[in-house]
């Protein structure tokens, strides 16, 4: 055959032909920079399963399945402490990885936040939680910060205890009926302090004993919000499937942030000398305007900062100490003997109702071990609070990572390594007293549940006293089974958050038990 010969003609320039030749050229393509990216990139040199190093679907496959946590558990069981989990990302289980990716270290940069996992809310102004600019960022913090403070959390008891009273009398009235779906009043106590704090009311929760829309909400949306920040992860993807998100969702979204600013709007009417943290936030008062006149940039938040604000930190601030309580009373219920003394300490160290404050309750050691423990085995932070590696790149635990590589230390998976924790599945209070010889090997140093650093959280103070005085009174209060449709209840998916089943108690009243207090 010749070159001129016709029969070559059809043969290259049919459509199918053409199909074929340009699948071909595109999986030579896309082989030879998996290889690459594989097994000569800057990162080929960290352990991880190939696959994960080629493409982001498999750990965005593994995150909207629910089992994320299991599997980086398991990635880190298998490749050791630091593992590569995608083209362009590293994962971190030890206390040296928090250090260096969280905290400020001199003559670091500290690493931004990766805006793929930490979009702006819908009026698109940022917020203490997705600020990536140091100065704006630490503006937000100041500002917020006065609300957290020891002296404020001092004048706040009286709005804590208020609700935590309203906690237990709701309880009684349930204990009477039957059995109690306990993780649902502890959100309800939780989000109607977090609401008042913000709000200046709070969400009724309690009062209705049952949630607020807003909190309704903003838990139907945890699934898809998994789902977006899973697609955020392929820009081209996301640009097509954008538009195809139903327009009831997209609107539900809107729907929650207009609601959050009216409350935001209302509490702002109010001439109110309350401790909350509105009153703190705008102690110098409030911008109209979005944009930074000179002369108030440093001390002044604006109004759509502050809707912006309340938009995240209700979710922050309730969803995190409510998870946590439903977490302990669960290994509590199933652990008797750590129920018992923990009850035995509460009830020997208080003559009456009254004597637990806040300062009593922060003194009390196995209360506090509890604690701890159950924010090692059940974080309610499940997953990776991700950062990318600043220009010039950096030394994370000990080794050079490129700059633009997103690295996070895995809550979860750190807390429950064997690296860090002796019997890591095991729930056992005592390795947090300091006196069983069986722990003198954990690395308690890599427990940080509320984050650390700059970025770590604003609000652990008030979430631990939150914690404190539900399970104290709750304890002095009441006698609690399990109930057995809930003995599996820690068997749970993660989107974002735990997805959480009813938690099942029977609740013997102290009082009508004749026990007497
Ligand atoms: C004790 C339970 C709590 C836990 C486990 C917890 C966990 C966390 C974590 C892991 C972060 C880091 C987020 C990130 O880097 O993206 C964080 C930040 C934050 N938390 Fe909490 N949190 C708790 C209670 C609260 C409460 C009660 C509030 C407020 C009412 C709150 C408000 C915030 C805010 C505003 C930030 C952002 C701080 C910043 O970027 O400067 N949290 N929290």
């Amino acid at each position: 055959m010749t070159v001129n010969d016709a029969t070559t003609i059809p043969i290259i320039t049919s459509p199918q032909h053409l199909l074929v030749i340009g699948v071909f050229a595109f999986l030579s393509w896309y082989l030879c920079s998996a290889i690459y990216t594989a097994y000569f990139d800057s990162l080929s040199k960290y352990p991880g399963p190939k696959l994960w190093a080629t493409s982001r679907i498999p750990s965005q496959r593994s995150v909207v399945s629910g089992h994320h946590h299991h599997d980086m558990l398991a990635l880190h069981k298998q490749y050791g402490n630091t593992v590569r989990v995608g083209p362009n990302e590293l994962a971190f289980f030890s206390p040296e990885g928090f250090k260096d990716i969280y905290t400020k270290r001199a003559g670091h940069k500290l690493p931004p936040k990766d805006r793929s996992h930490y979009p702006l809310p819908p009026n698109g102004v940022d917020n203490i939680v997705t600020a990536n600019d140091e100065a704006y960022h630490a503006r937000h913090r100041r500002l917020l910060g006065y609300a957290f403070s020891e002296k404020a959390l001092k004048e706040q008891e009286p709005i804590l205890q208020g609700y935590v009273d309203l906690f237990v009398a709701r309880l009684r009235d349930q204990a009477a009926r039957g059995p109690v779906d306990i993780k649902s009043f502890f959100n309800f106590v939780i989000f109607d302090i977090t609401g008042d704090l913000m709000f200046g009311e709070s969400f009724g929760c309690l009062e209705e004993s049952k949630l607020h829309p807003w909190v309704e909400l903003f838990f139907s949306a945890a699934k898809a919000y998994s789902y977006l920040i899973a697609v955020s992860q392929f820009p081209w993807v996301k640009s097509i499937l954008e538009p195809l998100i139903p327009r009831k969702v997209v609107q539900e979204g809107l729907d929650h942030f207009k609601l959050t600013a009216e409350k935001v709007d209302k509490r702002l009417a109010m001439k109110t000398e309350r401790p909350d943290i509105i009153s703190f936030a705008l102690r110098n008062g409030m911008r109209e305007g979005h944009g930074l006149l000179a002369s108030e940039s440093e001390k002044t938040m604006s109004r759509a900062e502050m809707h912006s604000n309340a938009y995240v930190m209700i979710a922050a601030g309730s969803e995190e100490p409510a998870t946590h309580l439903s977490g302990c009373m669960y290994y509590l219920l199933v652990h008797p003997q750590s129920l018992n003394r923990l009850t035995h300490e509460i009830r020997t160290t208080f003559a009456s109702e009254t004597d637990i404050t806040m300062s009593a309750v922060a003194n009390l050691p196995f209360l506090a071990a509890v604690i701890e423990e159950s924010f090692r085995i059940y974080s309610p932070f499940v997953t990776s609070l991700t950062r990318v590696v600043p220009k010039g790149g950096d030394t994370i635990a000990g080794e050079y990572v490129p700059e633009g590589t997103i690295v996070a230390a895995h809550l979860y998976a750190s807390f429950h390594s064997p690296n860090n924790f002796a019997s890591p599945e095991s729930f056992l209070p005592e390795r947090w007293l300091g006196t069983d010889a069986r722990f003198k090997n954990d690395r308690r140093d890599v427990l940080h549940p509320a984050s650390l650093g700059p970025r770590g959280c604003i609000g652990k103070a008030l979430g631990y006293a939150e914690i404190r005085l539900v399970l104290s009174k709750l304890l002095w209060n009441f006698d609690l089974e399990l109930c057995d449709e809930s003995r599996n209840w820690v068997h749970q998916e993660v989107y974002i958050i735990w997805d959480k089943p009813a938690l099942m108690v029977r609740l013997r009243d102290r009082r009508v038990a004749g026990k007497g207090y």
